[in-house]
């Protein structure tokens, strides 16, 4: 299946973000940052804690625009962003079905969910309340809400933290699901490097603070194939490559 409504690729080219505190104290996040995310791919952006992985999510959202350089998304039909956080956010108010339409374009208000209801799990919990909902049903609810906007890049910022390591994978194995289901250009924060040899088409490897692009890992086997096995070896091979950065 085609990606939904996106041709062009993830194009980032942030040359310097700096944070400048009150007292005049400056932190430069990143510097000369730059990777592609290709059409229909899912690229993991994994890296040492404080390389300034959030704050790439952060500007590609538009939520930070005090940066130089720039970032082209992926275009066509339509440009819808979506985004998953480690904070499920969900209206406490509202069911779990009328979170994610709420969500939704005019244009899909009305569409048919069963069948992603049905991907992620959630058939019986429509009409729950989000106070209902353990944390690992809530993060499949955002995932939920996230790919029925269909769009043309989806961002996540370390989805699966702290949840116990079996709900963790169950998730991972359900994000799989609805992603090839309705795939799209997808790009992923996460300190796990065997969650991103899991999830990825390629992961792109950050140095420590400013962070820029110390080098890629393509994993090009289909996912069926990452076997126990197979997923050892490419940790290793990764591990190999990469001793000095993680
Ligand atoms: N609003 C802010 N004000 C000042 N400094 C900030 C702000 N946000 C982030 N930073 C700093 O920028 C750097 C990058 O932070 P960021 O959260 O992007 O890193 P990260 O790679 O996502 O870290 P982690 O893996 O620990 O979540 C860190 O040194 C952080 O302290």
């Amino acid at each position: 299946m085609q990606p939904v409504g996106a041709v062009a690729p993830l194009r980032v080219d942030i040359a310097e973000k700096t944070f400048r505190s009150a007292q005049g104290v400056s932190v430069t996040a990143l510097k000369d940052l730059s990777f592609e995310v290709r059409h229909g791919e899912f690229a993991c952006l994994l890296g040492p804690s404080g390389c300034g992985k959030t704050t790439t999510l952060r500007i590609l959202l538009g939520l930070e625009k005090d940066f130089t350089g720039s970032f082209r998304l992926p275009g066509g039909e339509h440009n819808r962003v979506a985004a998953v956080f480690q904070e499920p956010t969900l209206l406490p108010w509202r069911t779990v079905e009328e979170n994610i339409r709420l969500a939704l374009p005019k244009s899909l208000r009305q569409t048919d969910l069963d069948s992603l209801f049905q991907t992620l799990g959630l058939s019986t919990m429509r009409s729950l309340y989000p106070s209902e909902l353990s944390l690992g049903l809530a993060r499949r609810v955002a995932l939920a809400r996230a790919f029925a906007t269909e769009p043309a890049v989806l961002f996540l910022d370390e989805p699966f933290v702290s949840l116990d390591e079996q709900t963790a994978e169950r998730l991972r194995y359900l994000l799989l699901s609805v992603w090839s289901a309705r795939p799209t250009t997808a790009l992923m924060v996460t300190h796990n490097v065997r969650e991103a040899l899991m999830l990825s088409d390629r992961i792109i490897v950050l140095s420590p603070r400013p962070g820029h692009v110390r080098g890629v890992f393509d994993v090009r086997l289909p996912r069926q194939y990452r076997n126990p096995q197979v997923m050892s070896d490419l940790g290793r091979s990764f591990r190999e490559k990469f001793a000095d950065v993680l």
